[in-house]
């Protein structure tokens, strides 16, 4: 199985090096394109056996999967630059909000073509990746589920819901830090070492994480453990709402749709 990567941002550049670190395709079978140079030289110091190229055309001769890894603005013209075989070759694309359609109306509706929305933790093998397929055999839907499954947890959806879902967790993970950013200030305000309050904080969520993950069950659950009645936690939890903060976090989600 062949993979070019057209694009070596933080999406094209992740995914190249999360798929060389799995079991579905060696280092060799994968081609990176990308402008300019800078990127490329890092992904080949990361692994000398990864094939780079500033040739998009170059790059997708003799792939099985052409993986779209540029700004939405750019799909269109990207597509209409190379020569895509929609009889041979799959076309997975991670450019958030582009509508399966959109593509159909370049490469052709008989095309097999995936949605793959990723966050940022891919670069860490920690992603939850989003995957919707169109004209898609099971067998290719497994491959691909496989293949980010081993970059972090792959779901398959369909596109209906990828807008909703993309904003629960590719644009979620910046609230998720904001939070952690707002926290890290407010134990530098009571006196806290800036690292010191990073480290603890950045901890307490990824132990919140692990707690409705591990034991799948619901926050008001986990919450309701931390809460003693009169108190400390209780106190914060009121001011948060007092505040809006479970508003905002709904009215942030539904504005990232
Ligand atoms: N950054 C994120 O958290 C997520 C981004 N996405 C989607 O991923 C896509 C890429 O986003 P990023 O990786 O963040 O952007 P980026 O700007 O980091 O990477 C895009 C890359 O494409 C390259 N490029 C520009 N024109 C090109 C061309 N004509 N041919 C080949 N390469 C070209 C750029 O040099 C750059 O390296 C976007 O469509 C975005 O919607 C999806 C999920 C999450
Ligand atoms: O902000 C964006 O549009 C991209 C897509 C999802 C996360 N980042």
């Amino acid at each position: 199985m062949k993979i070019a990567i057209i694009g070596a941002g933080n999406m094209g550049g992740a995914i190249a090096r999360g798929i060389v670190q799995g079991s579905k395709v060696k280092a060799v079978d994968i081609t990176v394109a990308n402008p300019s140079n800078g990127k490329l030289d890092a992904l080949k110091a990361f692994n000398p056996e990864i094939n780079v190229t500033n040739n998009n055309q170059e790059a997708i001769e003799n792939a099985d999967i052409v993986l779209l890894a540029v700004k939405p603005w750019l799909v269109k013209s990207v597509l209409e630059n190379i020569s895509f075989d929609a009889k041979k070759q799959i076309l997975v694309t991670v450019a958030a909000g582009v509508a399966f359609t959109e593509y159909c109306k370049i490469i052709g509706e008989s095309a097999t073509i995936f949605r793959v929305i990723p966050n940022t933790a891919i670069s860490l093998l920690e992603s939850t990746t989003l995957i919707a397929s169109y004209n898609a055999s099971k067998e290719q839907e497994q491959f691909m589920l496989d293949l980010f499954d081993e970059m972090g947890l792959a779901m398959i959806i369909n596109e209906s819901q990828m807008s909703a879902a993309t904003a629960l967790t590719s644009c979620g993970i910046a609230y998720v830090l904001k939070y952690i950013h707002a926290a890290v200030e407010a134990g530098v305000e009571m006196g806290i070492y800036p690292k010191d309050a990073q480290k603890m904080v950045a901890q307490s969520v990824k132990g919140a994480a692990e707690l409705l993950l591990q034991n799948d069950t619901h926050p008001a659950i986990e919450i309701d453990k931390v809460t003693t009645p009169g108190g400390l936690t209780i106190k914060g939890l009121n001011e948060l709402e007092h505040a809006g903060f479970s508003s905002a976090i709904i009215r942030a989600m539904k504005a990232s749709r």
